[in-house]
């Protein structure tokens, strides 16, 4: 996990997928399988993945009661997923009782999926948490509160921008995994995301993985893409 790219499959089915992965070859890949890709093909999207090798980041944002948010998560762990997510904004209990499904539902002799908390989306803006979460405190003490609760319900880390990835590992150590999507190289457009930074921004802020999706998806040649854009994340100068 410590110091991945991970790449975001956000497509809609399997066969779209597997002609993605071809230019990869044999190199083993971490890949995060999300709502539409999962929604579409189910649990066989995952065997197919683990068979070509592949760590997986099994991305459902659980988001529930907690006694039915531990019941989905005792199936996903039978799934052998390297990491799954819920939403902090569940609360401790809920966060606590991922984690008891996972426990019960990790099959005897494997090792249980890390499990990471979304803070604030990082398609959310510092406004909109004003304007529109009313909870007010700003983004960051609302994302530094949600990692403080992820942390202390026994989670293994966030989900969160790599603005404050910094701020979280400061207060809760390094060893509190930050999982940062919203990377974006300089030449790529923004879309949806507001909460962006370069991979080498994110290389600066100790960040424990980055997930990048369309910058490498919809690139002309997404395997030279993905190439730059783990060169810059590693500090490699080429
Ligand atoms: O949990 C996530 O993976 C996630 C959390 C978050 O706050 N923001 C976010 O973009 N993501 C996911 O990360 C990926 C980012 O994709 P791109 O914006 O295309 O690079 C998408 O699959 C999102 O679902």
């Amino acid at each position: 996990m410590k110091d991945s790219l991970i790449i975001a499959l956000d497509f809609p089915d399997k066969g779209q997928v597997l002609d993605f992965l071809v230019p990869f070859g044999t190199e083993q890949l971490f890949v995060k399988v999300g709502m539409e890709l999962f929604y579409s093909e189910g649990p066989s999207i995952i065997e197919e993945l683990k068979k070509q090798n592949h760590k997986i980041f099994l991305d459902l944002k659980l988001h529930d009661i907690p006694n039915t948010v531990k019941s989905a998560m005792k199936v996903l762990a039978g799934l052998g997923c390297d990491l799954v997510n819920v939403h902090a904004a569940g609360g401790s209990e809920m966060m606590a009782a991922a984690l008891e499904g996972l426990d019960a539902g990790t099959p005897s002799g494997l090792k249980r999926p890390e499990c990471i908390a979304v803070t604030q989306l990082t398609s959310t803006s510092a406004v909109q948490v004003n304007e529109e979460q009313l909870i007010g405190v700003s983004l960051q003490e609302s994302v530094l509160n949600y990692a403080e609760l992820a942390k202390k319900a026994g989670l293994d880390g966030v989900v969160c921008s790599p603005h404050e990835a910094g701020m979280i590992h400061g207060r809760l150590g390094t060893k509190f995994l930050t999982v940062t999507p919203g990377i974006r190289p300089v030449e790529s457009g923004q879309q949806d995301q507001k909460r962006t930074a370069t991979p080498g921004f994110a290389r600066e802020q100790g960040i424990s993985a980055i997930v990048v999706g369309r910058p490498i998806t919809l690139a002309v040649d997404p395997l030279e893409s993905y190439l730059k854009i783990k060169n810059d994340w590693k500090g490699v100068r080429i």
